[in-house]
């Protein structure tokens, strides 16, 4: 059974300067009956897309139904309601330093434009052509060399007040593999979200959004047994939790498949059609997914070659004499002539785009009801007013972003956040196999060679941990400070895991699982450097981990550490090491650290030890510490030589790793 659909569609005109674009009726086909073999009276059958309807035709086609993943707004009435935010920029100009004497490369190149509230841009163009740049440039991320105006409705951008609105969502997600969709969730609320908000609210917010975006089934599933769709929804729903006006998204459908392309774009667009401003880089969209956007920011060489509604994108073209081929996909033509694929163009087309926009554009509207409109008055492209009856505005006009934020400090406490962040890597220890399968300790004079393998082993696993929660932990890095500091976020998260607890906890049970003496003194010696090691070891693993990806800190972390482990006495003694390599042993801490947890145990005058086979060799500690060759060494030298290293390393790698986890950021 076929039916006859009547469609709108635009017509080129290419004599028709920059008029409007002119629409026609095209008779489509449809198989309502899916079986139907048949082709009625068509012969001409034909895959309807924006070029390929601009003649009169009849297309012959099954119906497609558009897979969506589930979205609800009306479960997110609990959100907290924020301001429209409508961002302008003019005239923005950024150039990097090619090295000394190499001149600089202006990445972005005096462009002018604006994202509006309620709609769903696409920034595009060739790879290269600077999209993630402006994207990082708009989101606050860059800013440091930036030339040119950024205006947030209207008023010059105050960076940390509009780093509280926007959220970036990167293209790579960064999950804590071993939480679950609704504990990295509630994580997320708990540190987003004001105090003033009560634990019952938050966790109501949290369960709204997993209902809104279809993720019930997965909410107690661990993130890394996530498909790639439903890891995408995560990362969207954990920027969700503060309900940001301003949605930052880098290539969201990369790694997707096209259903669950589809799916994504269509979420995103029923995130903008709410009010929110939601704009992303994406590389090369299919026809279907390309005409869901709004608007389309494209770019090439650092410069602006359209912008605009994406329905006037070929009438654009066509305007300036580049006619798309039939069949042939808008986004993909839009983006060869920007490769110079069809001659040179660009210079033509930034002058030509510049002129139409001032043509055409309408207004900019703080408010959400007008920002609804669109650059060019055409009965064709108006939004889809069913669409927009739905959706509710989820946000507040009554909010004056203008001022600049006075208050300083963070949606929660600083031990609040610490409590946080203790209770998230708790988590993902415990449930971590690779944190703790460490060698059984046992009794006798080997448990103290086993006790320090068990301390120094601690440093590895942190190497690859650190890197994928860092990464995460940047995401709630929502106010770095201008001079490019990273957040408090970072900072307690740093001093949380770093600092004396874990350490602790795990010494005071290692020492009394290997029987060593009931002595305070030992004992104490033996958890001050215990602690000071494992600062070192994590200071270690957390700058190879925030330099690097996972796989180069595999690799990188035995590499600096092997060294100092093989010259630390332990496999080796001091007396056998080669003249040209003992500087090594000199420069390694776990040497010292070694040292000192030797004498606490079997130095200040420890008695005999008991022997229960037929020959001891050690039964007299001491003789055991000249086997080891540490008979002359002195404590508190020793604990100080501890200490140097861990001073060093804290004020040579601090700024370093701080830089690092910035660049890394940026470069995402
Ligand atoms: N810090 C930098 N130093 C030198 N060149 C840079 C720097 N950042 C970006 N570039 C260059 O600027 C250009 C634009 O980079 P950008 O990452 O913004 O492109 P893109 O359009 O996002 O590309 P892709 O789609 O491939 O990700 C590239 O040629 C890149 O090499």
């Amino acid at each position: 059974m076929a039916e006859l659909l009547s469609v709108q569609v635009l017509m080129q005109d290419s004599h028709n300067d920059c008029t409007e674009p002119i629409t026609q009726h095209v008779k489509i086909a449809v198989d309502s009956d899916q079986n139907s073999k048949t082709n009625g009276n068509c012969s001409n059958v034909a895959k309807c897309d924006l070029t390929s309807c601009a003649q009169e035709k009849c297309v012959h086609m099954s119906p497609r139904r558009t897979p969506t993943w589930p979205y609800d707004s009306h479960n997110l009435s609990s959100l907290p309601k924020r301001p429209a935010v409508n961002v302008e920029w003019k005239k923005l100009t950024y150039s990097v330093s090619e090295g000394y004497k190499r001149g600089h490369k202006t990445i972005i190149n005096g462009i002018s434009g604006e994202i509006v509230s309620g709609e769903l841009t696409a920034i595009m163009g060739p790879s290269g052509a600077g999209k993630s740049t402006l994207m990082n440039i708009l989101a606050g991320y860059i800013w440091k060399k930036v030339k040119g105006d950024i205006l947030v409705n209207h008023h010059q951008r105050d960076l940390r007040s509009f780093r509280r609105l926007a959220s970036y969502i990167m293209q790579y997600d960064f999950l804590l593999p071993q939480l679950t969709v609704e504990e990295a969730l509630m994580v997320a609320a708990n540190l987003k979200i004001t105090t003033s908000v009560s634990a019952s609210q938050k966790k109501s917010i949290v369960s709204d959004i997993i209902l809104a975006l279809g993720l019930h089934d997965c909410a107690k599933t661990r993130t890394s047994c996530l498909s790639g769709g439903q890891r995408k929804r995560l990362s969207i729903a954990q920027e969700l939790v503060n309900n940001p006006p301003v949605i930052f998204l880098d290539e969201p459908t990369s790694g997707l498949d096209s259903s669950n392309c589809q799916q994504c774009i269509t979420l995103l667009k029923a995130l903008a059609r709410e009010g929110r401003n939601v704009v992303c880089t994406i590389h090369q969209p299919s026809a279907r997914i390309f005409e869901n956007f709004d608007k389309l920011y494209m770019l090439a060489e650092g410069q602006c070659i359209y912008q605009g509604p994406v329905p006037s994108l070929l009438y654009f073209l066509s305007s300036q004499g580049l006619e798309c081929p039939t069949y042939h996909n808008p986004a993909d033509f839009v983006t060869e002539i920007a490769s110079r694929e069809y001659g040179d163009h660009i210079d033509k087309l930034v002058l030509a785009s510049s002129k139409f926009k001032k043509k055409h554009c309408i207004q900019n509207s703080n408010s959400f009801s007008d920002s609804n409109r669109y650059f060019v008055k055409n009965p064709a492209i108006k939004p889809n007013e069913e669409e927009s009856a739905q959706s509710e505005s989820l946000l507040n006009d009554k909010v004056d972003i203008s001022q600049p934020l006075r208050e300083r400090g963070y949606p929660t406490s600083y031990f609040n956040q610490f409590w946080i962040l203790l209770k998230r890597t708790f988590l993902s220890i415990i449930r971590e196999p690779m944190y703790h399968h460490h060698p059984k300790c046992a009794n006798g004079q080997s448990s103290m060679e086993n006790l320090n393998v068990c301390g120094l082993m601690d440093m590895f696993p942190s190497q690859l941990v650190k890197e994928v929660e860092l990464s995460e932990d940047d995401s709630y890095s929502d106010e770095d400070d201008d001079d490019g500091d990273t957040s408090a976020t970072m900072d307690i998260y740093v001093l949380g895991l770093l600092l004396i607890l874990f350490p602790l906890l795990y010494s005071s049970i290692v020492y009394w699982m290997t029987s060593q003496p009931s002595e305070a003194v030992r004992f104490l010696n033996f958890l001050v450097i215990s602690i000071l090691t494992s600062l070192v070891s994590q200071a270690f693993g957390l700058v190879i981990g925030a330099a690097c990806n996972v796989q180069t800190a595999v690799f990188l972390a035995p590499v600096f550490v092997i060294p100092f482990l093989l010259f630390s006495g332990f496999f080796i003694t001091f007396k056998t090491i080669p003249d040209y390599l003992r500087w090594l042993s000199y420069i390694s801490y776990i040497r010292y650290a070694f040292e000192g947890l030797m004498l606490s145990i079997y130095g200040f005058g420890r008695p005999e030890l008991e022997c229960e086979e037929v020959f001891c060799p050690f039964v007299d500690p001491s003789d055991f510490l000249k086997f080891m060759d540490m008979n002359k060494v002195d404590l508190c030298s020793g604990i100080g030589s501890v200490n140097l290293p861990i001073q060093t390393t804290i004020w040579i790698f601090s700024p370093l790793s701080k830089i690092s986890i910035t660049n890394s950021t940026i470069q995402r």
